[in-house]
């Protein structure tokens, strides 16, 4: 069993774009993020992305609102990240309470702005394969799979979740990189018959240990994107010590695709900046 641990992707990626950074000279290049709320997976990740984006020598703004918060109070705050020059990329982070209506918010983010390809606009060029920001997450599972040489073409993908930063992206992208692909949901009846035919399960449906070792197909690769709190612990949607035993190459939570999510950010915040 192969650990696909996210740091050597994170620092093979930073390295590569490190060297395109340095071109840029004396700009700082700027990131927003919009947190909104008390979930804790977004939280997770503003801690992550300021930290990685300040190591890294971006500037930072986070624009955090609470959960009482009105939704016109959050898209006025997001106006003012779309007209403020000095930030580049503006990434708003899901899941927000459910009085805000993001369907709505999330149209109101600049395309060029958005680096976590959220916006209709993004979504029809990523899945026309005519380039655009594509969602950080699902790039980062493509990144694990191509730095450790793992193909996809002739595999069968089967990708549990459906959510629009994940789930429908990573089966796009899965899908141009010649997989074959099932998508699975929270309302596919007996689930396990399909993950258990997948050469490569990539789970995002954000529950966690719903994947068992008995779903899992012996010698698929497992990518876990879930980050769920679990008895205070931070666990993905796969049961690790069991499925590990399984599976020929399984990402650990943490240290995974969050890992690489954060640099996948890097990489867009400078396309937005260079753009
Ligand atoms: N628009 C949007 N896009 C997202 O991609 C998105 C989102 N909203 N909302 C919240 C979830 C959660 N998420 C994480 C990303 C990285 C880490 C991360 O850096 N994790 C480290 C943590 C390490 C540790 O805990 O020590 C790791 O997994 O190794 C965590 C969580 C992205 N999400």
């Amino acid at each position: 069993m192969i650990e696909l641990r996210g740091k050597a992707v994170a620092d093979a990626h930073k390295e590569a774009l490190q060297d395109k950074i340095a071109a840029v000279g004396d700009a700082v290049i700027t990131m927003a993020v919009l947190l909104v709320g008390s979930d804790h997976g977004a939280h997770m990740y503003a801690t992550f992305m300021e930290k990685t984006a300040k190591n890294f020598g971006y500037g930072f703004v986070l624009r955090e609102l609470p959960e009482t918060v009105s939704h016109d109070e959050v898209v006025t705050a997001l106006r003012e990240l779309n007209d403020d020059d000095t930030v580049h990329g503006i990434l708003p982070l899901m899941p927000m309470p459910k009085h805000i209506d993001t369907e709505v918010l999330i149209d109101a983010l600049d395309p060029k702005k958005d680096i976590d390809g959220l916006t209709t606009y993004n979504i029809g060029l990523v899945t026309a394969g005519k380039g655009g920001f594509a969602p950080c997450t699902a790039k980062a599972c493509m990144a694990i799979l191509d730095h450790y040489g793992i193909p996809v073409e002739g595999k069968h993908v089967v990708v549990v979740g459906r959510s629009q930063v994940i789930g429908k992206p990573v089966a796009f992208m899965t899908l141009a990189a010649h997989g074959t692909v099932t998508i699975c949901h929270s309302r596919t009846p007996d689930l396990a018959n399909y993950v258990k035919q997948g050469d490569i399960v990539i789970a995002a449906a954000g529950r966690p240990h719903m994947i068992t070792a008995d779903m899992i197909k012996p010698g698929a690769v497992v990518i876990d994107v879930g980050i769920n709190e679990l008895n205070g612990k931070t666990v993905g949607d796969v049961d690790y010590d069991a499925v590990k035993e399984i599976a020929s190459a399984i990402t650990p939570v943490p240290g995974g695709v969050g890992s690489v999510t954060t640099t996948m950010m890097l990489e867009a915040v400078y396309e937005a900046y260079h753009a």
